[in-house]
């Protein structure tokens, strides 16, 4: 493969297309967002996303949880809506009336994970797959990029990057190596660090240094899967979606400052947002 430039992430490239609210705007209209919890005592991952998605603009956000987990969901929640699953069949049939579903932050590293994942890829209108959801098919990535079929991201760090596309990266630049992933996975890949790469399967190529090194810390990148899948929610295309979220993310990390921790993130993008909405044409 020829040598990937990629293109630097601004606001102009997506800004133009943010989903602002209509007048006449309802909070169906406006996108359901799900996201898949852990268990009972893996569920944070989630929440953070989760707000993060309803922060940037999702009319709905409902955490989808193994029954176990519904308690302790509902203590934490008060925007964000609960609904309980049983089944991979039954999580099917919740994705089946979301826009964009999350699933991965502290999902488990097991078949339950695998086969609601696989769920999650058939049934909803577009999906954001991070973490455990991408770790679940290291023995058979095949079987995750066979099941992309309608527009997803994928946000791996390194750790994960390397277990579903191994090799890639001793092999090529960290921009030809997320550029290949995306060729070869249908997905929109999202490669993080402190210059995140952003590759769709279609060969455009973004890089992010719009960022903090304060982001170097428990559950930011959960805030940056529920700020894309947010935005998907809206109808925001998938790779405008992802540089979108990591911009912003970048941003509300940079206003947060010294002393960050992943909640501040989702509660800092009011400030943000008001800004844009302020330069709308
Ligand atoms: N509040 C919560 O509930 C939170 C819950 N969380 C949940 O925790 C689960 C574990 O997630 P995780 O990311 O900590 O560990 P995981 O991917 O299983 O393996 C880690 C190994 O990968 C490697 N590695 C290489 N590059 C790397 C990089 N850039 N960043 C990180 N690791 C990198 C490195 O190995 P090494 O290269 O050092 O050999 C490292 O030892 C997952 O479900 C997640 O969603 C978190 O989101 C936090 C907030
Ligand atoms: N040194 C850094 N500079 C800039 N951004 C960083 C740095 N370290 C981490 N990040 C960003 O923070 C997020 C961390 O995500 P991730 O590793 O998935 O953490 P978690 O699993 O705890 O949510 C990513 O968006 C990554 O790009």
């Amino acid at each position: 493969m020829t040598s990937s430039t990629p293109e630097t992430n601004h606001p102009d490239l997506w800004l133009p297309d943010w989903p602002w609210p209509e007048a006449d705007s309802h909070k169906h209209k406006r996108g359901s967002l799900g996201v898949v919890t852990g268990p009972a005592a893996s569920t944070g991952a989630a929440r953070l996303a989760a707000r993060a998605g309803l922060r940037i603009g999702a009319g709905l956000a409902t955490l989808f949880c193994p029954p176990s987990a519904t308690l302790v969901n509902a203590a934490h929640e008060t925007a964000v809506m609960i609904k309980p699953f049983s089944t991979p069949d039954a999580l099917a049939e919740l994705a089946s009336s979301s826009k964009c579903v999350l699933i991965g932050p502290a999902a488990g590293v097991d078949s339950t994970t695998r086969e609601n994942t696989l769920e999650v890829l058939k049934h909803a209108g577009s999906s954001v797959l991070d973490a455990d959801a991408l770790t679940v098919f290291k023995d058979q990535p095949d079987a995750l990029f066979n099941a992309i079929t309608l527009p997803a991201v994928i946000t791996p760090h390194d750790g994960e990057f390397s277990r579903i596309f191994p090799g890639l990266l001793d092999q090529y630049t960290r921009a030809e190596a997320a550029a290949i992933a995306a060729e070869r996975s249908g997905a929109v890949v999202l490669l993080k660090g402190n210059e995140t790469l952003i590759a769709a399967p279609d060969g455009r190529l973004t890089v992010n240094r719009h960022a903090s090194p304060f982001l170097a810390t428990a559950g930011s990148g959960d805030v940056l899967a529920g700020m894309i899948a947010g935005l998907m929610a809206q109808g925001m295309e998938a790779h405008r979606a992802a540089c979108a979220g990591a911009w912003c993310h970048g941003e509300v990390a940079r206003r947060v400052g010294p002393g960050l921790i992943s909640e501040d993130l989702p509660d800092a993008l009011p400030g943000l947002l008001s800004e844009f909405y302020a330069r709308r044409a």
